[in-house]
């Protein structure tokens, strides 16, 4: 195998980074040449602190997140050795026990919060993509998907965005999406995007056969 391809996808939450890379993968279900790592899983670990210490955190912070971990796994991958990525557990909000094994692949997308705005991740990516959805679009369905997925109340999601959330995203998501390549409008459901994407990854990995 080449030179892995890295596609970095940044946006704000909710806006369709995961739905988008969900999306890409499923073209590419019954081989190893396309694999996904979520900066979510790089949340920092947890375990020492109480349920009502980690419901505090600011999560929408950079320091939020173990990215040293993440460049050093995404290092390693790109060196053709596999890793054995954290798995990050919402409910709970902390690292769980199990890890995923993750092999080297032609392209590896990265999808999170921070990927444009971190130097380090933005510098490892061939192709950037910022995912660039309305704020109110997004909180209706962060609103839902926390409900129903990850054991929030409506009101500990409206609480949480009005505190922490919204002014993070103005502060350090909005302006990464100057970095961007290629912006998506609306997220996950964009043909055309998912479509142009598709071409682009099976051509890297026709390139890689020769
Ligand atoms: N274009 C879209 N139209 C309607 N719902 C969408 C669209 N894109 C994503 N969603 C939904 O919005 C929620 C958040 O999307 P997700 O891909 O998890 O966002 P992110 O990874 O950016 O946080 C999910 O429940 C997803 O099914
Ligand atoms: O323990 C946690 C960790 C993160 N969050 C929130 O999740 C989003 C990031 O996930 P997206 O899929 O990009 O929406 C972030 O905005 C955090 O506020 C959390 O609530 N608890």
């Amino acid at each position: 195998m080449k030179k892995s391809v890295i596609i970095g996808i940044a946006g704000g939450s909710a806006s369709g980074k995961s739905s988008i890379s969900r999306r890409l993968k499923e073209r590419y279900e019954n081989t190893n040449s396309v694999v996904i790592i979520r900066q979510d899983d790089y949340y920092k670990d947890q375990k020492n602190k109480t349920m009502e210490e980690r419901v505090k955190t600011n999560y929408d912070h950079p320091f939020a997140f173990d990215n040293d971990l993440f460049v050093a796994q995404l290092k390693q991958l790109m060196a053709g050795v596999a890793i054995e990525k954290p798995v990050y557990d919402f409910v709970v909000h902390t690292r769980s026990e199990e890890t995923e094994h993750i092999e080297p692949s032609d392209v590896i997308v990265i999808e999170g919060l921070f990927i444009l705005e971190d130097e380090q991740l933005r510098d490892l990516c061939d192709i950037r993509i910022f995912v660039d959805t309305d704020d109110d679009i997004r909180f209706i369905r962060r609103l839902i998907r926390d409900v129903k997925k990850r054991g929030r109340t409506i009101d500990s999601v409206i609480e949480q965005y009005t505190t922490t959330v919204k002014v993070m995203h103005n502060t350090f998501i909005e302006p990464s999406r100057k970095y961007a390549d290629i912006i998506i409008p609306e997220g996950g459901h964009n043909q055309v995007a998912i479509d142009l994407l598709t071409t682009k990854i099976s051509s890297i990995i026709q390139e890689n056969m020769l």
